[in-house]
């Protein structure tokens, strides 16, 4: 087996490239609008009560139409999962693997169609989309390859006339419940790993992007994956997550999205309900307000152009994105004039044309709330560029930098999810560290400096999952950089990691008598 490379991105400056993701996008166009079934035990179900998924760059245009799970539809596909686990949980570890393998190959060969889908689906401009898809591709190779590594579990040691062994099972029925901002790549890995390690799962994607989500189950069912193994089932977070959730079948919850959603879930995943024997696993990955650090002594153009990647690639719809930024105050001036400069030079519009850097942010609701924080960071900051939105065609923000605002003001503390950076002044690198733990969050940062000792102090004392040195915070890579957060960012669960199956499965040791 060929050892594990990440996907290379997509070089659009080559013509080739470029002319086959515009087909890629005239694809898309020509099946948009189409009605989607859900899957329960491989059977496609219509219901009357519809998902509607809709550009955000073009408000009324109409990406699918989805039927939405009812809470008996969700009790139908719980039968369906605990029926076909009975099986699948049987099945050779490494037939499993090669079901990914064999997905990833698919995608491989529609990559751009992939692409151009999250384009039109979730605003997504080429670049993120291109990589939204490789990290897609990426999960299913990597996992597949970490299935096979444990799939004989753990050495330990034996005494003479005894024989010991250590071997991972499967845990039964996973409930996966995946966010937008990710709606190929996290959907996708959260449910391959929770199928890979043999258990069942029912997938409820987030609501604003479905479609790509149906696409994906369909790949999963041409690579091998018997019926009922994954069970499509978006529906209302509120009825049909809480319903699952609650379910005395649930062996284990899998979510990404925000914080007061998985703190909900892993407060009802707690409670015991009548007929259930276990108690309920919760893999929580959550929000976060991540900070750019700036040294005094440090490449200032680098620090510039970091923060204003990770600030606005894909609006700031990153639970990754640098939503803060701390600056000694020997180059403040100049890192701020510096980020301003950027952030005017940066292309706003529809992400169908490729010289868009940004787009536009999810959807109604989203616009509403980061347009309500740039009116509070109006009042907390300077306003130093961006600062308007509009909402007339699609749902567009214009990427926003607040300077000079406190530590402790509302739009360095909570996080907006949107174009929005606050950035504040640290009289030495001491209080710049400090203020970049003064958060209930600890999932990204990255730090500039060229200072060796404040690497080091960085590396001990910056409390983040996925700490960067003299980078954006931003684009972490399955396999390279195990992704997941500490405090109020969630479980830890290191996304893309080495030990994140394991989360998915419980240890069993045998003990022989020779
Ligand atoms: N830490 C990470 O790896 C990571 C990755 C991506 C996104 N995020 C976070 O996700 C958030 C953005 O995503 P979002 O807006 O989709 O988050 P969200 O919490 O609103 O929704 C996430 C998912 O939960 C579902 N949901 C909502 N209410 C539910 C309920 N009561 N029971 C069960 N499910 C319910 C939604 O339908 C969706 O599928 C941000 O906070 C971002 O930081 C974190
Ligand atoms: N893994 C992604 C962020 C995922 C959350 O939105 C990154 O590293 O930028």
């Amino acid at each position: 087996m060929i050892s594990y490379k990440h996907e290379p991105f997509t070089d659009f400056t080559q013509e080739a490239n470029y002319n086959a993701y515009v087909e890629a996008l005239n694809k898309v166009e020509s099946y948009l609008g189409q009605d989607y079934p859900l899957i329960i035990g491989g059977e496609r179900i219509t219901t009357e009560d519809k998902i509607i998924s809709y550009n955000p760059a073009k408000k009324t245009e109409v990406i699918g139409r989805v039927s939405k799970a009812s809470k008996e539809l969700a009790e139908k596909a719980m039968q369906a999962a605990d029926e076909t686990f009975k099986t699948w949980k049987k099945v050779d570890p490494a037939i499993r693997a090669d079901v990914l393998f064999k997905a990833a190959a698919i995608i491989r060969r529609r990559k751009h169609e992939f692409s151009a889908l999250l384009t039109k689906e979730a605003g997504k401009p080429w670049a993120e989309a291109d990589a939204d898809t490789a990290e897609a591709i990426d999960f299913l190779e990597y996992y597949g390859r970490q299935m096979l590594r444990i799939k004989d579990g753990q050495p330990v040691e034996s005494r003479p006339g005894e024989y010991n062994r250590y071997d991972y099972i499967p845990l039964g029925i996973g409930i996966v419940i995946s966010p937008w901002n990710f709606p190929f790549a996290i959907m996708a890995g959260t449910t391959v790993a929770a199928l890979v390690t043999g258990n069942t799962v029912l997938l409820k994607p987030a609501s604003t992007t479905p479609v790509v989500a149906y696409k994906f189950i369909e790949v999963l069912e041409q690579a091998g994956l018997p019926a009922g193994a994954v069970n499509f089932v978006p529906g209302s977070g509120a009825e049909v997550g809480d319903y699952l959730v609650d379910h005395p079948k649930t062996r284990f919850v899998s979510f990404t999205g925000s914080r007061d959603v998985g703190l909900r879930i892993n407060q009802r995943a707690s409670v015991l309900n009548d007929g259930q024997i276990w108690i309920k696993r919760v893999i929580a990955e959550m929000g976060g307000k991540d900070t750019i650090v700036v040294d005094k002594e440090a490449d200032l153009e680098l620090a510039a152009q970091s923060i204003v990647k990770s600030a606005f690639g894909f609006s700031g719809q990153k639970c990754s994105a640098c939503s803060r930024a701390v600056i000694v105050e020997d180059v403040y001036d100049t890192v701020v004039n510096r980020v301003v400069e950027l952030t005017n030079a940066l292309t706003v519009g529809d992400p169908v044309d490729f010289s868009n850097f940004m787009a536009t942010v999810i959807d109604q609701a989203a616009f509403n709330k980061i347009t309500e924080y740039i009116e509070i960071g109006k009042g907390e900051g300077r306003l130093v560029a961006g600062g308007t939105a509009d909402d007339s065609v699609g749902y567009f923000v214009q990427p926003t930098v607040f300077a000079d605002v406190d530590r402790n003001a509302r739009v360095m503390k909570e996080e907006i999810f949107g174009p929005v950076v606050a950035i504040t002044k640290a009289k030495d690198f001491d209080e710049a560290i400090d203020i970049a733990n003064d958060t209930e969050y600890g999932l990204t940062g990255a730090v500039i400096t060229n200072n060796r000792t404040n690497l080091e102090k960085a590396r001990e004392d910056f409390h983040v999952g996925n700490l960067y040195f003299n980078r954006g915070c931003t684009g972490a890579i399955v396999g390279y950089q195990p992704f997941g957060g500490f405090n109020m960012s969630g479980t830890d669960s290191k996304a893309g990691g080495p030990d994140y199956l394991q989360l998915h499965m419980q240890a069993k040791t045998t003990s022989e008598m020779l």
